[in-house]
């Protein structure tokens, strides 16, 4: 797959996307019973090879990646596009960090390879930026400034919760976008149950999901209620996988 797949073209925003609001794209993978992680949050490869390439691609055509702090912290990602054809020069993605009391463990790989590449910096390599509470203290916004990492000062919700209704707000005022929001299931769930953003228009996109022909058992995810109704766009199979994409309806 040395292209991006046409139905990802077909129905996401484009790198060049010109839209005036950002585009929120929710996304993950999943078992045939529900989960997206083994027992205590373990990671578990659910991706085969193509759907892993199709979210690399997916990646390259979103301005950021985001994820929760705790899936940071349990898979230590590096949310790159790197799958793809490096002759391709596509701009690295940029990755974004939900951290209200900012944990953000300075020996993750984000940051140490941002921190250890200097001569990609701005090439194949983003600075990470975190945001968190503007309730940390600044003894310790300093700290994480010091390692390499951008940190961006948010007001949290009645939960301490980044609010999932400012996040468009939150991506216009740092230029992006569009975010991949990628996880974890605490994540995902609050941005599926919060469907409005500040200006009352809708909040998620699309949401993409790779269904993978295996069984987790005991683990994170799947005992959610209350969730939106989806439309499904366009359904593709993609080696052993199946992948969705809907619309929140
Ligand atoms: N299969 C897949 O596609 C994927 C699987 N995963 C898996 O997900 C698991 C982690 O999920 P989970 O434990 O739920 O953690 P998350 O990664 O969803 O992180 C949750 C934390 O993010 C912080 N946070 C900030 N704003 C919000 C918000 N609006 N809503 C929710 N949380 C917010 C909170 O931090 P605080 O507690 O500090 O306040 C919260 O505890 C891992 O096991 C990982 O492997 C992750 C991504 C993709
Ligand atoms: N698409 C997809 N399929 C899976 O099977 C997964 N486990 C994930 N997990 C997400 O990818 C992150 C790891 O990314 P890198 O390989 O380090 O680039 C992980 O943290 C989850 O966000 N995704």
């Amino acid at each position: 797959m040395s292209q991006i797949p046409q139905f990802l073209v077909d129905n996401l925003p484009t790198a060049s996307a010109t839209t005036s609001r950002p585009h929120v794209t929710l996304t993950w993978a999943q078992s045939l019973d529900s989960k997206i992680a083994g027992p205590g949050g373990q990671r578990v490869i659910l991706s085969g090879p193509e759907s892993m390439l199709m979210t690399h691609w997916m990646r390259s055509v979103h301005d950021a990646i985001l994820i929760g702090v705790n899936t940071l912290i349990l898979d230590n990602p590096r949310l790159q596009a790197n799958l793809l054809p490096s002759s391709l020069n596509l701009p690295p993605p940029q990755p974004l960090i939900l951290d209200p009391k900012l944990r953000f463990p300075i020996t993750s790989r984000i940051l140490n390879e941002w921190n250890t590449k200097p001569d990609q910096r701005g090439k194949t390599i983003r600075q990470p930026w975190i945001i968190c509470g503007n309730d940390v203290p600044t003894e310790r916004v300093r700290e994480v400034e010091a390692e390499g990492a951008r940190v961006v000062l948010v007001k949290l919700d009645a939960r301490g919760h980044i609010p999932p209704s400012s996040l468009p707000t939150i991506l216009e005022s740092l230029g992006l976008r569009s975010v991949m929001i990628e996880g974890g299931s605490r994540v995902l769930s609050t941005f599926l149950h919060s469907l409005k953003r500040d200006d009352g228009s809708r909040l998620v996109d699309s949401v993409v999901v790779t269904v993978a022909p295996m069984f987790i058992g005991e683990g994170i995810g799947g005992e959610d209620v209350g969730l939106p109704a989806l439309k499904t766009i366009h359904t593709e199979k993609m080696g052993k996988d199946a992948v969705m994409i809907c619309e929140v309806e």
